[in-house]
């Protein structure tokens, strides 16, 4: 962080946003969207008429479950460049050799596209939308759960209780996604040099093999770290451009 900080002062922290930041808009307008649209269908109510006639927990499930599967399918793509990208750990380049493999977003997408086709740029969907589809829907149970629990009957939640139901619903989703989301990612970094997993399930037996069934909580703790902050403040967003909007 010093060292970042020294050079390219705080600007250097936020280097290479811009790609990430047009990723979130776009997946999470469907995510938001979809569920949003699915429940209007299913319950007859819009947004703000929610507040009166609350949507059943059945409902809300299965448009998270439908939100969270149509996202999977947009997030694929972006996902899968991140993943490449963050697991590229080659030292940093010295004069004269070699340039790393992904030189950025773009030139990363073009060369799985390139080398591995279109379908390459869907490597680990089928993952991502197991790990969706249900952990989407135990999300926005958990989120109108709590907002319900601390809001008096009619009124719309407090932003304190939007912001706690956020995050806490975050986290359990991400709980309960870390299993798939770790074979995920398996599968992403699969067929960068050769195949070694058969599909979704061959790669759970093999990683279970191997090192146990720990393998699927690798990195829960710093999920759900990250699914706080990031969730509160997705749903205090999501409120309140409504509330503006609507
Ligand atoms: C279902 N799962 C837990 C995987 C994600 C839920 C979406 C939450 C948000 N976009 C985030 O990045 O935290």
């Amino acid at each position: 962080m010093v060292k970042i900080y020294r050079h390219e002062s705080l600007l250097g922290f936020f280097k290479g946003m811009s790609f990430p930041i047009a990723s979130i808009a776009v997946v999470n307008s469907v995510l938001f969207g979809v569920y949003s649209n699915t429940l209007l269908l299913l319950t007859a109510t819009s947004h703000q008429e929610r507040r009166a006639q609350p949507p059943s927990y059945t409902h809300i499930f299965l448009a998270g479950c439908t939100g969270g599967f149509l996202q999977a399918y947009c997030l694929a793509p972006f996902d899968l460049i991140k993943v490449r990208l963050q697991n590229q750990t080659e030292p940093v380049a010295q004069p004269g050799s070699p340039p790393p493999q992904y030189q950025g977003p773009v030139h990363c997408a073009a060369s799985i596209f390139r080398e591995e086709g279109y379908r390459g740029l869907f490597r680990g969907a089928w993952a991502l939308m197991l790990r969706d589809t249900p952990t989407v829907g135990i999300y926005f149970i958990t989120y109108e759960g709590l907002c319900r629990q601390y809001t008096p009957e009619g009124q719309n939640p407090s932003s304190a209780t939007v912001l706690v139901a956020g995050g806490f619903a975050g986290i359990a989703s991400w709980v309960a996604a870390t299993p798939l989301d770790v074979i995920k990612s398996r599968m992403q970094m699969d067929g960068l040099r050769r195949r070694v997993y058969q599909g979704v399930l061959d790669c759970m037996m093999s990683s279970v093999r191997q090192e146990g069934l720990g393998v699927f909580f690798r990195g829960v703790t710093i999920n759900s770290a990250r699914a706080f902050p990031v969730n509160a403040v997705t749903f205090l967003s999501y409120e309140y451009l409504l509330r503006w909007w609507g």
